[in-house]
């Protein structure tokens, strides 16, 4: 039976993980993790969240949560989306820029899906969080992914999620999001906690 100290989160990003510590404090206090950089299928975020979940529940054998994250631009029908990752690597965050150049529509969309996972026999449950902006010329540190080219809407700040503090983008990010709806989860499902 799962509980608070034995749900793992599997991850080769020390960024999230530090991030899902912080979120999920509340609820699971002794959160484990495990330094896995899982291979992920392509296709639609829930689906690759899903399969990476399953996967990673074989490995640990027991409950997992992992998730993946996407940055979406409007005016390229989503992409790069889940491909993010190889992008940045390739192109950095003037290359991410260029993608737009032809383009007025700067908007984007952060997207990060957590998947839980119950074991290695189990159907993994998925939540798709959220965040609109647009993209910017990068602004602050440049410590984490695309966060210095990423600007969220934001009611007062003009900020990149790079030049936020840690506390300000946890409030309004992709990962808070998709975090809440997975706390939601815990909460209709105390057993998998207990
Ligand atoms: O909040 C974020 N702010 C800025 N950049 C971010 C964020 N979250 C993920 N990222 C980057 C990491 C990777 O370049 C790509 C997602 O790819 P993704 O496969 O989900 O992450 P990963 O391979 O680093 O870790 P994992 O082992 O959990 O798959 O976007
Ligand atoms: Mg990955």
């Amino acid at each position: 039976m799962a509980s608070a100290s034995t749900v793992t989160f599997v991850t080769g990003n020390k960024n999230k993980l530090a991030e899902v510590k912080e979120i999920l404090a509340d609820v699971v206090p002794l959160l484990k993790s495990q330094d896995l950089d899982l291979p992920e299928l392509q296709g639609e975020p829930g689906d690759i969240s899903s399969e990476k979940a399953k996967l990673a529940a074989i490995k640990i054998n027991g409950p997992v949560l992992v998730e993946d994250t996407s940055l979406c631009f409007n005016a390229l029908n989503g992409l790069p989306g889940p491909y993010i990752k190889w992008f940045l690597d390739k192109i950095g965050h003037d290359g991410l820029n260029n993608l737009l150049s032809a383009y007025t529509d700067k908007t984007a969309y952060a997207q990060c899906v957590f998947a839980f996972c119950a074991g290695p026999n189990s159907e993994p449950v998925v939540f798709d969080g959220r965040c609109p902006g647009q993209i910017v010329k990068a602004r602050g540190p440049t410590n984490f992914g695309w966060d210095p080219v990423f600007q969220p809407d934001h009611p007062t700040l003009k900020l990149t999620f790079a030049e936020m503090n840690k506390a300000e983008k946890n409030k309004i990010s992709h990962r808070s999001r998709s975090l809440a709806l997975l706390k939601e989860y815990f909460i209709k499902h105390p057993e998998i906690l207990k």
